[in-house]
C-alpha cells in the first residue's frame, strides 16, 4: 500500500476528445462516412449499447444505419443482410453486435463481412494483418486501451505487460498491440499457474476476464498501470440497484497502482470512440482519401 491513491485514467474525457477530433475532420472529407450496426434479438443491454453507438455516430457527423432483427431471424437472413451491406456504397463500416443467438454461427457471419468494412477488426484477415504488422482495422477495445496507455506513458518500450484473458476480441489483439509497442508481453488465462504472481510482474496490467473484481490489490505491483476492461453488472442489491464493476477490485487496487481505469468511465467509452475512429479510417481507405 502507498499513501496516495492511483491516478484515475479518464476514458470518458479522452473518448470525448477523440470524438471531437473526428467531428472536426469529417466535414473536410468531402463525403459522409456511414456505419451500419446489426442487432439480432432483444437483449436489453445490447439495445442500450447500440442506441448509444447510433447517437454518437450521428453526433460526429456520420450516417448511422441500424438494423434490428428479431431473435428468430435465421442465419441465412443475417448472411444476406451482411452481403447487402458489403455491396452498399454508403456503408463504410459494418458491426454485427455479439453475442448472436445460439442458432447463428457467429464465426460464419464475421467471415462474411468485407474485411475493408470490418470496423470491429474481428475478421481473420484483419487479425492476421495485425499479427504480421500490416495495416489492419484493429479491434476497438484494445485500440482504446493502447491510446490511453500511450497518452499516459508516451513510449511503452521495454515495459512488462501482463494481459489476463485471451479472447479474439480483447486479449489476443491487446497482446499484439503491446508487442508492436515494444512491451514484453505475457498472456494469462484460466489455465495459468499462480496468476497473482504473474500479475505482480506487470508494469502494465490489462484485465479482460469477465469475472467481477477477481484481481485483488495485492496482485498489483506498486505503481503499475491497471487497465480494467471488464464490464460486469452485479445483481440488484437490497435497495434494488444493480452496480457495474470491472474485473479488478478497484478500492484495493487504487491504493497500490500508479494509475487505473475506473468502471464505468474507463475503457467502455473508448470502445465506442474507437469504433467511430475505425469507421473514418475504413471510409478513407475505401474511398482512396
Ligand atoms: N469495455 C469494453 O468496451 C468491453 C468490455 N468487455 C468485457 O471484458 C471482459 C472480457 O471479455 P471477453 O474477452 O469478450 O471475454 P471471454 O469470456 O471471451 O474471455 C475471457 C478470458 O478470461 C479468461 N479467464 C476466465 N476465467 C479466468 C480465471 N479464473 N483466471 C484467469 N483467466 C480467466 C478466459 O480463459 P480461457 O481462454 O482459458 O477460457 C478467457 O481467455 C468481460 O467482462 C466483457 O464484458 C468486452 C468487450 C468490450
Ligand atoms: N460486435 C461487437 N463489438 C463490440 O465492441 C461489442 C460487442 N459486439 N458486444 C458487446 C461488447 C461490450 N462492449 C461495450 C462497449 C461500450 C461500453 C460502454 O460504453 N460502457 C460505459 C457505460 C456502460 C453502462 O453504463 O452500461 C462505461 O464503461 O463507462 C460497454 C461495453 C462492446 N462490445
Amino acid at each position: 500500500m502507498t499513501d496516495t491513491l492511483a491516478r484515475r485514467i479518464d476514458g470518458k474525457a479522452f473518448a470525448a476528445g477523440l470524438r471531437a477530433r473526428l467531428a472536426a475532420e469529417i466535414p473536410s472529407l468531402g463525403f459522409q462516412p456511414g456505419l451500419a450496426v446489426v442487432l439480432v434479438g432483444e437483449d436489453p443491454a445490447s439495445q442500450v449499447y447500440v442506441r448509444n453507438k447510433a447517437q454518437q455516430t450521428v453526433e460526429v457527423g456520420m450516417r448511422s444505419f441500424e438494423h434490428k432483427l428479431p431473435a428468430e431471424t435465421t442465419e441465412a437472413e443475417v448472411l444476406a443482410l451482411v452481403a447487402t451491406l458489403n455491396a452498399d456504397p454508403a456503408v463504410d463500416g459494418i458491426l454485427v453486435q455479439l453475442p448472436l443467438p445460439k442458432h447463428i454461427d457467429a464465426d460464419k457471419v464475421l467471415l462474411t463481412i468485407d474485411p475493408a468494412k470490418d470496423v470491429d477488426g474481428f475478421h481473420p484477415v484483419n487479425a492476421g494483418r495485425l499479427a504480421t504488422g500490416a495495416n489492419a482495422l484493429v479491434p476497438c477495445t484494445p485500440l482504446g486501451c493502447l491510446m490511453l496507455l500511450q497518452d499516459l506513458h508516451g513510449s511503452l518500450a521495454g515495459m512488462e505487460a501482463v494481459i489476463v484473458g485471451r479472447s479474439n476480441i480483447v486479449g489476443k489483439p491487446m497482446a499484439q498491440l503491446l508487442l508492436k509497442a515494444d512491451c514484453t508481453v505475457t498472456i494469462a488465462h484460466s489455465r495459468s499457474r499462480d496468476l497473482p504472481a504473474l500479475c505482480r510482474r506487470a508494469d502494465i496490467l490489462v484485465a479482460a476476464v469477465g469475472r467481477p473484481e477477481m484481481i485483488r490489490g495485492d496482485w498489483i505491483k506498486p505503481g503499475a498501470t491497471v487497465i480494467d476492461v471488464g464490464i460486469n453488472r452485479l445483481p440488484p442489491d437490497a435497495s434494488g440497484k444493480s452496480r457495474l464493476v470491472g474485473d479488478v477490485a478497484f478500492a484495493e487496487a487504487e491504493t497500490v497502482a500508479g494509475a487505473i481505469t475506473p468502471v464505468p468511465g474507463g475503457v467502455g467509452p473508448m470502445t465506442i470512440a474507437c469504433l467511430l475512429h475505425n469507421t473514418v479510417t475504413a471510409a478513407k481507405a475505401r474511398r482512396g482519401v
